[in-house]
C-alpha cells in the first residue's frame, strides 16, 4: 500500500485515479507523497517516509526544490494541464480592461423607476459614459511563451491584436506553438516599449524575482496595463502604485492579493482563479495523479521539475532505483556492490538533470528482503547516494 496526503481542495477525477486497495489517501501512515496545489511546504520538515510531491498545477515556487532533491523526493507537477483555464482568463480581462462592463453593469441594476420605459431611455442616455475600445489593432506584449503564454499569444492574434512575445528560454515544444505572425521580442525593452498591454507569464524564481520593477515600468508606454497572472514576487508593488498614481499606467490586474494592492482604485485583484476551473482541476489532479503512480509503481519519472525524465518498459521481475548526484563512477559503485552479492543486471538506464541524477536497474531475479536490506545498507553507505528503493514487478497494468 501507498500512503497519499493532500493539501488544497483536489479534484476527485485526480483522487480516483488511485485504485483503493492500493493507496490510502489522507490515512494515519507516514506518507510516501503528497499531493498538493499551492500549498506552501517551505517551513514544513519532509518526512522521511516522503518519495514523491506532486503539485496539481504548473508553479512550484511553493515547494522547496533544493532540500526535495537533497533528500531523495521527486517533485511532479502538471505542465499546461490548467494553461487554457488561464489563457481564458485572460482574454477576458483583456476585454474587461477594455471595456467598462463591470461598472456598467452596476450602473444598470441602479436605474430604478419602477417602469420599463423610463429604465430602456436613461440606460440609452448614460450608455456613453460606458464607451470602451476594442482590442483589434491594438498590441499586447507577452513575457513568457510556454504553456500559457503561447496560447494567450495565439489567441490575441485571433482576436486582431498585434503580438510581441518575450521568451528567451523557449522550449522547442513551445517554439513550435507559437505562430509565425507574432513578432519575437529580443530584449524585454523591446516587448514593454511597444505594448499597450502587458500580460506575464514565467515561473517565480531567484533570476525572475522582481523583473518588473520602476525601471520596466518606465519602459512601458503611458497608459498601458500591466497583468500579473504569474505569481507577486514577479513585479513589484511599490512602484507599480507609483506608476499608476503619476498616470504613468493605466490599470494593474493581478491574481495575487495584498493589502496595499487593494486599496487602490486602479488595481483589479482575483483570487488566484487563473487555473479554477473544472477542467483544469480535473487535467492537474488527473496528470500529476498518474505521474505520482508511475513513479510510486515503477520508478519511471515524468514531468518532474527536479529530477530527470527516465522511461524504461518494466520487463524483469525486481527493479531497483537510485536517486543519486550526478558525479562520475556512480554507474560503477552500483555495479560493484550488485556483482559483490551475485546480482545480475537484465537493463539499466542513467540520466541527470543539474546536480542530481537517476539511475534504474531491472534484475532477473526477485529479491528477498534479507538481500534487498543487505544490498540498501551498501548502498546507502556510498556518499553520493540519496535513496535506493527495490520494486516488484506490478505486472498489472502497461506503464
Ligand atoms: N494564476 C494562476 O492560477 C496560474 C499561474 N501560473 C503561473 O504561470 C507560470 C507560467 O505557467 P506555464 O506557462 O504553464 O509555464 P511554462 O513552464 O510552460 O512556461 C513558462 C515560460 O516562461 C519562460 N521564461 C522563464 N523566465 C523568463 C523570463 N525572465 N522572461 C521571459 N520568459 C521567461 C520559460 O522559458 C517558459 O517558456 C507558472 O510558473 C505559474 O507561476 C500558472 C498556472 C495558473
Ligand atoms: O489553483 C491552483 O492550484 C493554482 C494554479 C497555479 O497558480 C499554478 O498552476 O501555478
Amino acid at each position: 500500500m501507498f500512503a497519499i496526503k493532500t493539501y488544497n481542495v483536489i479534484s476527485n477525477v485526480g483522487l480516483a485515479v488511485f485504485p483503493k486497495n492500493q493507496y490510502t489517501i489522507n490515512g494515519v501512515e507516514e506518507p510516501d507523497a503528497l499531493l498538493i496545489r499551492s500549498q506552501n511546504l517551505h517551513r514544513n520538515v519532509l518526512p522521511v517516509s516522503l518519495l514523491a510531491i506532486g503539485r496539481a498545477g504548473a508553479g512550484v515556487n511553493n515547494i522547496p526544490l533544493q532540500k526535495a532533491s537533497e533528500n531523495g523526493v521527486v517533485v511532479f507537477n502538471a505542465p499546461g494541464a490548467n494553461a487554457n483555464a488561464v489563457k481564458e482568463l485572460i482574454i477576458a480581462i483583456l476585454i474587461l480592461a477594455s471595456r467598462p462592463v463591470i461598472p456598467a453593469i452596476a450602473w444598470t441594476k441602479s436605474l430604478s423607476s419602477g417602469k420599463e420605459a423610463d429604465v430602456t431611455l436613461q440606460a440609452e442616455a448614460g450608455k456613453n459614459h460606458y464607451r470602451g475600445t476594442e482590442l483589434a489593432g491594438k498590441t499586447l506584449g507577452v513575457i513568457g511563451l510556454g504553456a500559457v503564454g503561447s496560447k494567450v499569444a495565439d489567441t490575441a492574434r485571433q482576436l486582431g491584436m498585434n503580438v510581441i512575445g518575450y521568451d528567451p528560454y523557449i522550449s522547442v515544444e513551445h517554439a513550435w506553438q507559437v505562430t509565425s505572425d507574432i513578432k519575437r521580442a529580443t530584449t524585454l525593452k523591446e516587448v514593454l516599449s511597444e505594448s499597450d498591454f502587458v500580460t506575464i507569464h514565467i515561473p517565480y524564481n531567484e533570476q525572475n524575482k522582481n523583473l518588473i520593477g520602476a525601471n520596466e515600468l518606465l519602459m512601458m508606454k503611458k497608459d498601458a496595463t500591466l497583468l500579473n497572472y504569474s505569481r507577486n514576487g514577479i513585479v513589484e508593488e511599490a512602484p507599480v502604485l507609483a506608476a499608476l498614481n503619476v498616470g504613468h499606467l493605466r490599470q494593474y490586474w493581478t491574481d495575487f492579493a495584498s493589502d496595499e494592492l487593494l486599496k487602490h482604485e486602479q488595481v483589479i485583484v482575483t483570487p488566484h482563479l487563473g487555473g479554477t476551473t473544472q477542467e483544469a482541476e480535473d487535467n492537474c489532479a488527473q496528470m500529476v495523479a498518474n505521474t505520482l503512480r508511475l513513479y510510486l509503481e515503477t520508478g519511471q519519472i515524468k514531468d518532474s521539475v527536479n529530477y530527470p525524465t527516465v522511461k524504461m518498459p518494466f520487463s524483469s521481475p525486481y527493479r531497483l532505483t537510485f536517486l543519486h548526484q550526478n558525479v562520475p563512477n556512480m554507474l560503477g559503485q552500483i555495479t560493484t556492490v550488485l556483482a559483490e552479492l551475485n546480482i545480475n543486471i537484465a537493463n539499466m538506464i542513467n540520466a541527470s538533470k543539474g546536480n542530481f541524477a537517476y539511475t534504474m536497474i531491472d534484475v532477473d531475479a526477485v529479491m528477498s528482503e534479507e538481500l534487498y536490506q543487505e544490498f540498501e545498507q551498501k548502498c546507502l553507505a556510498i556518499d553520493e547516494i540519496i535513496r535506493v528503493r527495490g520494486l516488484a514487478n506490478p505486472v498489472k497494468e502497461e506503464f
